[in-house]
C-alpha cells in the first residue's frame, strides 16, 4: 500500500494534515454501487482523503464506502482519513449553510467533514443545475454572510476547516479581509494546460493550500477535455521515462508544491495514480513542460447556457496568470 505524503492547513485544531493526494469523485455516469465499490479499493490502495461535493450526488456511496472499509478493518477509524464536501451554489446564503451543511454530513453519515468549500462563488436561485440557467437565477454571493456561516460550521464542529473552490484573489482578499477563521484550501482547475502560476503564488502568500481539479483534464468526461492525455509534450516525455501521460502529469502537478484530486473508479489506474512518489521530473522535462501554451477549460459561462454579468466576471477573475 503506498504512503502518501502531507502537509498541514489551519483548522479548529490548530494545524491538521491533509494527504497531497485525494481521490476525486465526480462521475455523471456511474451509480452509487461503482463509487461505493471504487472508495473502498481506494483505501486499499491508500488513499486517505475523498473529494465529493453535495452537486456530485456520491457523498452517501462514499460514506458507504468508507463505512465498508471500516468493517473490513481497512482502517480503525474514521479519522483516518480526510474528507472533503462542498456546498453547492443554491444554498450560498447565510441561513442556508448550515441546513445544508447538515444534509451533507447527513449523506455520508458521518459527524463532521474535515474540509467544507464553497464550490463556487456564486448564488443559483433555481434548484436544478440544468442548463439553460436564466439569467434571473443566477446572483452575486453576499460573501461576508456565507462566510460567517462557514465559520459557524467550524464553531459547531461540523467541519474541521473551511474554504474555497474556483475562486480568485479578488474574492479571497474580500473573505480574508472579513474573517475570523481564514479559508484554509482553494480548489481549481489545474494542470499542465493551465499550470496557475500566479495564483499558487498568491494562495502560498497567504497560507492557503491549492488543491489541483481535473489534474488530467477531466479525461474522458464529459466537462473535461482530452488534451492534457493527449499533449504530445507529455506524451514524449512519459515515452521515454517509460510511465503513462497521466502519471507524468500527476507528476508535474505534485512537484508544483499544491495539494491534487484526481478521479479513477478502475482499480489498475488508481493505483497508477499512485505510482509517482519515487521518482521525479528533470529540471529539462519541467522546463519543456513549462512551456506548454495555456488554456484553461472551465469557463462556468459556457455551461450555464445564457449570458450573465456576474458569471462573466468570475470567468474573467479566473482566467488570469
Ligand atoms: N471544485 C470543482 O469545481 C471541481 C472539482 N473536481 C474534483 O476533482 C476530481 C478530479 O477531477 P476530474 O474532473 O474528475 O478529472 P481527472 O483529471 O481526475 O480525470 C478523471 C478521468 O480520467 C480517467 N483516468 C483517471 N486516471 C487515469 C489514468 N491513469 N489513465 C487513463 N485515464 C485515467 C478517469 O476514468 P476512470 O475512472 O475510468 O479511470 C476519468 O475519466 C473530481 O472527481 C472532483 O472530485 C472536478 C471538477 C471541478
Ligand atoms: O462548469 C460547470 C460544471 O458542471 C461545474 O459545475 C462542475 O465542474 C463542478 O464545478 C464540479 O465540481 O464538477
Amino acid at each position: 500500500m503506498v504512503s502518501i505524503p502531507e502537509t498541514t492547513i489551519t483548522s479548529s485544531d490548530g494545524r491538521r494534515s491533509i494527504p497531497l493526494i485525494g481521490f476525486g469523485t465526480a462521475s455523471e455516469t456511474e451509480g452509487g454501487d461503482v463509487v461505493k465499490a471504487a472508495v473502498v479499493e481506494a483505501i486499499k490502495a491508500g488513499y486517505r482523503h475523498f473529494d465529493t461535493a453535495s452537486l456530485y450526488q456520491t457523498e452517501k456511496p462514499l460514506g458507504e464506502g468508507i463505512n465498508e472499509a471500516l468493517r473490513l478493518g481497512l482502517i480503525k477509524s474514521r479519522a483516518e482519513l480526510f474528507v472533503t464536501t462542498k456546498l453547492w451554489c443554491t444554498s450560498t446564503e447565510g441561513h442556508l449553510v448550515l441546513p445544508a451543511m447538515k444534509k451533507s454530513l447527513q449523506n455520508l453519515g458521518l459527524g463532521y467533514v474535515d474540509l467544507y468549500l464553497i464550490h463556487w462563488p456564486l448564488k443559483l436561485n433555481q434548484e436544478q443545475f440544468i442548463p439553460p440557467i436564466p439569467k434571473e437565477s443566477i446572483a452575486a454571493i453576499n460573501i461576508k454572510e456565507v462566510w460567517e456561516a462557514m465559520e459557524n460550521c467550524v464553531n459547531l464542529g461540523l467541519t474541521k476547516s473551511i474554504g474555497v473552490s474556483n475562486s480568485a484573489p479578488r474574492i479571497i482578499e474580500e473573505i480574508l479581509s472579513i474573517a475570523k477563521i481564514p479559508p484554509a484550501v482553494n480548489q481549481v482547475e489545474m494542470n499542465p494546460l493551465w499550470q496557475q502560476r500566479k495564483l499558487n503564488e498568491f494562495c502560498k502568500k497567504n497560507d492557503i493550500l491549492l488543491t489541483g481539479y481535473s489534474p488530467l483534464g477531466g479525461y474522458n468526461t464529459q466537462w473535461g477535455h482530452n488534451r492534457v492525455m493527449e499533449c504530445d509534450v507529455i506524451q514524449d516525455i512519459a515515452k521515454s521515462r517509460g510511465k503513462t501521460p497521466a502519471q507524468i502529469a500527476l507528476r508535474w502537478i505534485y512537484e508544483q508544491g499544491v495539494s491534487f484530486v484526481v478521479k479513477s473508479f478502475n482499480k489498475e489506474r488508481m493505483k497508477q495514480n499512485l505510482e509517482i512518489l519515487d521518482w521525479s521530473l528533470t529540471e529539462d522535462e519541467l522546463n519543456i513542460i513549462s512551456k506548454i501554451p495555456q488554456q484553461k477549460h472551465v469557463y462556468l459561462s459556457g455551461a450555464m447556457g445564457e449570458p450573465s454579468d456576474i458569471i462573466a466576471q468570475l470567468d474573467v477573475d479566473l482566467a488570469f496568470q
